[in-house]
């Protein structure tokens, strides 16, 4: 039986923005697996979105590698799709237009037939089809969203990269949209890598939570395995019994452990340090 490698590697991660500094972030190192969707939490400036950027190819990291499909991340692709919290649209192109035209990037070779055809099928994915003429200043903010997720979607990445899609949000509208995401994620195996401040947000939606700790030297301190069963639904989330303890586990670090790591990574005494495994709720600890 042929093993698959870890598909999208990071190894030694570290960032800097000036030399005289101390790093935003030093030895991050994690694996996602083909399929798996994974969330990434940790105070502001702990550099989650440097680290997101890194992945699509957009920044440069000061040390270590990120690698998909065991091929060092170089630059953009577009075997990696991004949304980004503002949609980024582009204002004088329709809803159809803005989707069509990184279809067309994608496949250059398509007609304008198949284009359309293709990118009308993942605005229908996000219940956009009656608003395929109108232009981004003629959409609400969660309309916007979903058209940065359709465009995303369209060019059927590898990887989906999403920098806190749904932050700027109405809690009615980042509802939709998270079911929205959760049924494409499921039906597509689609692997995901998301930026989230939101706890339960990442309990719904995630296979694994990546929590890290404060910067500058912060670290992927624990690696939390949601044992919740998969068919989630948000009216029901609450009633799991693994839910409170994976919730208590989440906020308890970012209220009270997400400081601990900060101090000796400064004092350098975290060399080769490796994410603690977790599942909280279990009674067996995981152990890597
Ligand atoms: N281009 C840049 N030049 C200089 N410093 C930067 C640059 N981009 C980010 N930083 C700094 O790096 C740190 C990490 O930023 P980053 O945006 O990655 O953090 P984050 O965890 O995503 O924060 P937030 O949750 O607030 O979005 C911050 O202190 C930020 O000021």
């Amino acid at each position: 039986m042929q093993i698959e490698k870890a598909f999208l590697r990071v190894d030694g991660l570290s960032k800097s923005y000036k030399l005289d500094a101390p790093p935003v972030f030093e030895d991050i190192n994690f694996e996602i697996d083909r399929g798996e969707f994974v969330c990434i939490i940790g105070h502001s400036g702990c550099g989650k979105t440097t680290i997101l950027n890194v992945l699509a190819g957009l920044e440069d990291a000061s040390g270590g590698y990120a690698y998909m499909l065991d091929r060092e991340i170089k630059g953009p692709s577009l075997d990696r799709g991004v949304v980004f919290q503002g949609h980024a649209l582009m204002p004088w192109m329709t809803v159809l237009q803005n989707v069509a035209f990184a279809v067309k990037s994608k496949h250059p070779d398509w007609n304008k037939f198949q284009i359309e055809e293709h990118s009308k099928k993942y605005l229908a994915m996000v219940g956009l089809v009656n608003a395929e003429n109108k232009k981004p200043s003629e959409l609400s903010g969660g309309m916007k969203q979903r058209v940065g997720i359709a465009r995303a979607f369209a060019i059927e990445p590898k990887m989906l990269l999403l920098d806190e899609p749904f932050g700027a949000l109405d809690a009615l509208t980042r509802g939709v949209i998270q079911d929205e995401l959760l049924k494409i994620c499921s039906e597509t195996k689609q692997t995901v890598f998301m930026i989230t401040h939101d706890v339960d947000e990442a309990i719904l939606l995630s296979d694994k939570i990546m929590l890290m700790s404060n910067g500058p030297n912060a670290r992927i301190a624990e690696i939390v395995i949601n044992t919740l069963p998969k068919d989630r639904k948000r009216a029901n989330l609450h009633h799991d019994p693994m839910y409170y303890p994976m919730r208590n586990h989440l906020v308890d670090f970012l209220v009270n452990r997400s400081k601990d790591l900060q101090a000796k990574g400064s004092a350098g005494m975290l060399d080769g340090y490796k994410p603690i495994l977790v599942c909280p709720g279990l009674q067996t600890p995981v152990t890597q």
